[in-house]
């Protein structure tokens, strides 16, 4: 496969840690990757040009990457739609007075693939998110027949919204390639950690037992992971990926 969709559960729960750390836990084993996003809200307007900024995701991947803007990046590629109100996209372009058209996405897509081997694809927020009134985040995914990566945490909820996020896949009939558990609450005082560690092992065992071929990963807890300082702290938490994950 050479486009895998990165997803979550919601909306912050760190697809594009995950994405930038599975680009480079690839990276580091020899795979020539990139990653896109599918559009970015939120994006502030550069005060020099009068045009929309690079995708903040895709500037968090590359420095979780730890390599710099591409030309992909700098010409767009990487994230052709962005807007400015940080909102779900169908209302985000709407407010723009656009319209996402997903042929210049998938034309996006095609163009990397001509450089790269593995192309990470990020959404925005969750599966069910409105690309245009009358297009889901998933619809474009199943249009597309890519295998699906879904990150989720130990939040109180997040159970649910997992089990959820999988049927709606599997209501597709599209293959959930991985499910990635990011430690994102675990280092705030609010966390729970009797919650979190039974979410853990109940979706692992969910998984065993309904998504046998679907693979387990951890996202650990990274301090100020994306600042300019950290770089021992993104070596020391490198994703270990199993050998068949690609
Ligand atoms: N493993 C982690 N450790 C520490 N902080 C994290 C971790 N994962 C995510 N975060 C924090 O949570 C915030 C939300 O994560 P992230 O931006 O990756 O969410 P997202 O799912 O990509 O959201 P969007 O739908 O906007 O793309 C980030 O700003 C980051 O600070
Ligand atoms: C702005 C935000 N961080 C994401 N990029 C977009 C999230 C859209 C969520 C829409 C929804 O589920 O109601
Ligand atoms: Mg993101």
């Amino acid at each position: 496969m050479s486009v895998l969709f990165v997803s979550g559960i919601d909306t912050d729960i760190g697809k594009t840690y995950a994405t930038g750390l599975l680009a480079k836990a690839l990276m580091q084993q020899g795979v020539n990757v990139i990653t896109q996003k599918l559009i970015q809200t939120g994006v502030s307007i550069n005060p020099n040009t009068g045009t929309m900024n690079i995708a903040d995701d895709i500037v968090t991947h590359r420095k979780l990457m730890e390599i710099p803007l591409q030309p992909c990046d700098l010409n767009f590629t990487t994230c052709p739609y962005r807007y400015e109100k940080p909102a779900s996209p169908h209302l985000s372009a709407a407010l723009a007075n656009d319209v996402v058209q997903t042929d210049v996405i998938t034309r996006a897509t095609k163009a990397l693939q001509v450089d790269y081997d593995v192309v990470l694809l990020e959404g925005a927020g969750g599966l069910l998110v409105p690309i245009t009134e009358q297009l889901l985040t998933l619809d474009y995914i199943a249009s597309q027949n890519y295998p699906i990566v879904l990150v989720t945490s130990g939040r109180l909820g997040s159970i649910n919204h997992t089990l959820l996020s999988l049927e709606a896949i599997k209501a597709r009939g599209l293959p959930v390639h991985s499910v990635i558990y990011n430690h994102i609450h675990n280092d705030t005082d609010n966390t729970d950690t009797e919650i979190a560690d039974s979410t853990i092992e109940f979706l692992q065992q969910y998984l065993k037992q309904h998504y046998p071929t679907t693979h387990w990963l951890q996202i650990p807890y990274l301090n100020n992971a994306t600042s300019t300082h950290t770089d021992t702290m993104i070596n020391d938490h490198c994703l270990t990926l199993p050998k068949d994950f690609i």
